[in-house]
């Protein structure tokens, strides 16, 4: 079993990673401070893993709330059902909810946590790659508009974040491709050895090999852990953790959510980000050219969606969280292991990006 921090001071918190961790009481039950416990998960998750989670918690009043499944559930009236189920059982201030599920259970279910009762405590049991890799850790919480990506939500850490390898047996090859996106991601915006070892390992992290998974979520999380500590809120570096996420979150959002995965729509707009770099005169094409390689070796798609037009992309990018009056901030590659937040680019450079992959 492995162990890191999220140092955040008096409200730093460990993540731990392993095979069987899900078995271990002993890693869960320390962050649960009173009887109160409330398990959010989904319909998919649900039948088959609810069990083994509510066995570790025998000693406690445990409640759980089942979701529908989906990105397009990802917000504000899904997440009625949770304040329903607390109130209806009268959970109080001292109440724990722990999400059980993907990044759309995680993030409904710390923004569930930072409202309810203004503010209770939760816990993170990441189900998928991409959870495990990304989005159970750092405190990001929300839910998604119809006019955008998680654009309604709250900064709230959880107690503690518990990654069992275990349970991505069941996950859909997809989502074990969309969950590689963001991991190639670290590799690309600060740890250029990490890209280089993706390169060498992909095949085994597409095979599912044990060992390479560990490595790749012990690293991916390290990553982050080390961003979100320098930079908790986003007022500087941690924006770089958003590599590909400005086209990525066109897309979802233009298409419709959960049409294309968020991995996928990353993996498209991470290739935009790079080619837009290389115009830029910061990483050669070569480098773009290993870049797609290796999404593409992880089944991960390299172009945006047919019939998605520039304008499209530059209506919603508009109104992208990282915009600062009113100009476009991006995400962009100085070298592959070292991205940049700036929005003191050539536009006209992103106007050719824009044409030259939109596929109309
Ligand atoms: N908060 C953050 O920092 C952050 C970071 C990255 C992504 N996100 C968000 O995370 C979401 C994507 O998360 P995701 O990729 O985990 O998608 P997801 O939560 O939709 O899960 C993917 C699918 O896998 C199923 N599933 C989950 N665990 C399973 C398992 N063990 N076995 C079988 N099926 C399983 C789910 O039911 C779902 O159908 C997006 O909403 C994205 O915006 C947030
Ligand atoms: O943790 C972060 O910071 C990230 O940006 C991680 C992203 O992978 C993730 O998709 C996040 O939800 C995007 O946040 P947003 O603020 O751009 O909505
Ligand atoms: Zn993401």
């Amino acid at each position: 079993m492995l162990e890191l921090t999220v140092d955040l001071g008096d409200r730093s918190y460990p993540i731990f990673i392993g095979s069987g961790t899900l078995s271990d009481a002993a890693k869960l039950t320390p962050y649960v401070r009173a009887k109160q416990v409330a398990i959010v998960t989904n319909e998919t998750v649900a039948p088959l893993y609810l069990d083994k989670l509510k066995a570790l918690l025998n000693d406690f009043d445990v409640i759980d709330v089942v979701l529908p499944d989906g990105e397009a559930f990802k917000n504000l009236q899904t997440l009625e059902a949770v304040f329903d189920g607390l109130l209806q059982a009268r959970h109080n201030r001292a109440t724990t909810l722990i999400a059980l599920g993907g990044g759309v259970v995680g993030d409904m279910t710390g923004f569930a946590a930072a409202c309810y009762q203004r503010g209770v405590e939760f816990i993170q049991i990441p189900t998928t790659v991409l959870s495990q890799v990304d989005s159970s850790v750092g405190g990001k919480t929300g839910v998604n508009h119809p006019l955008g990506k998680n654009m309604i939500g709250a900064f709230h850490q959880p107690n503690a974040v518990i990654i069992d390898t275990d349970l991505l047996a069941t996950l859909p090859d997809r989502e074990l491709s969309a969950g590689i996106a963001e991991i190639i991601k670290y590799g690309l915006i600060c740890d250029s050895e990490f890209f280089t070892w993706l390169q060498a390992n992909i095949a085994k992290l597409m095979a599912r090999d044990t060992d390479a998974l560990v490595y790749a979520i012990h690293r991916s999380c390290a990553d982050k852990a080390n961003v979100v500590a320098e930079d908790e809120k986003e007022s500087g570096i941690r924006a770089i953790l958003n590599l590909g996420h400005t086209f990525g979150h066109a897309i979802e959002t233009h298409l419709g959510y959960g049409e294309w995965l968020h991995g996928e729509a990353v993996a498209a707009g991470m290739v935009m980000a790079a080619r837009l770099s290389c115009r830029l005169g910061d990483i050669s094409r070569e480098q773009v050219e290993q870049i797609k390689a290796l999404l593409q070796q992880a089944n991960l798609p390299v172009l945006p969606p047919e019939g998605m037009t520039p304008d499209d992309f530059l209506s919603i990018m508009a109104v992208d969280k990282k915009v600062l009056d009113s100009r476009l901030r991006l995400v962009l590659l100085e070298q592959v292991g070292k991205a940049v937040v700036t929005s003191e680019f050539d536009r006209s450079k992103l106007d050719e990006v824009l044409a030259e992959m939109c596929v109309c």
